[in-house]
């Protein structure tokens, strides 16, 4: 049964060794928050339940930090899901080994969807799908590429079996302008499995916002920027959407 609870998921993406925040998802546009381990410790000792981890650089094609993830991972009392660069066997089993609650796929759901249907087969519930998009259109390879229709893909990864989808508005991402709330209704009319909000939150309001989406299928919000430019704390967070 799903919980009425917004579930909240601080975010540490790693560049380059770095916890850092992007404008858009564009290359280039980081903001350093300094060291990922002491990052996602913070979120933890604030009471998180789950840590949205993920790798920009093997996202972006650019090295990766698989060994600093893992470590920061394995440190974690609470859950994490972990994505960037998630694309075959060996990178799949490499985010698994780290204990990680679930795995979010971007790239491999747009450019392997046969790997991606095998692997829901095999791993239900700890595979998710990030769903990363500009308008309607899905981007993967670090949001550089188009990589089709998002209401076409996610038709045919529900008849997969996909257990749950991150949507990623692109053009909110980073920018503290509030999340797109039509797309998430949107998304949520579209599949009746859990769906994560990703970009744009930037005050506890867009989450009691988001909160009101709960009965819609909106399950967990990530929360980025916001933490980081200290817009609240995540204690006044998770109070803001406890039920
Ligand atoms: O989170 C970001 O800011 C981000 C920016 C640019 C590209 C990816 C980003 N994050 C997450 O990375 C995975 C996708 O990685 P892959 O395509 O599977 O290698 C996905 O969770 C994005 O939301």
């Amino acid at each position: 049964m799903r919980s009425n609870r917004l579930e909240l998921l601080p975010a540490v993406d790693v560049r380059d060794g770095q916890a850092v925040r992007l404008v858009h998802g564009e290359s280039g546009s980081e903001t350093s928050y300094g060291d990922p381990m002491e990052a996602a410790l913070a979120w933890q000792r604030a009471g998180a339940e789950w840590l949205h981890l993920v790798d920009l650089d093997a996202a972006f094609g650019t090295g990766d930090n698989r060994e600093q993830i893992a470590e920061v991972a394995r440190a974690m009392d609470l859950r994490v899901e972990l994505s960037g660069g998630i694309r075959d066997d060996a990178s799949l089993s490499a985010a698994l080994a780290t204990g990680c609650a679930r795995v979010n796929l971007g790239t491999a759901a747009l450019e392997t969807p046969e790997w991606v249907a095998k692997v829901i087969a095999e791993h239900g519930d700890l595979i998710a799908v990030g769903l990363d998009v500009r308008g309607t259109t899905l981007r993967g390879r670090g949001w550089t590429r188009d990589g089709g229709d998002l209401y076409e893909t996610l038709a045919r990864l529900d008849s997969e079996g996909c257990a749950r989808y991150v949507v990623t508005d692109i053009a909110k991402d980073g920018t503290l302008q509030g999340p797109n709330l039509e797309l998430l209704r949107n998304v949520c009319a579209a599949t009746e499995k859990p769906v994560v909000a990703s970009g744009g939150v930037s005050s506890l309001d867009d989450l009691r916002a988001l909160a009101t989406l709960v009965p819609e299928g909106v399950e967990g919000a990530i929360v980025g920027k916001a933490l980081y430019a200290k817009a609240f704390t995540l204690e006044e967070a998770l109070e803001a959407v406890s039920v």
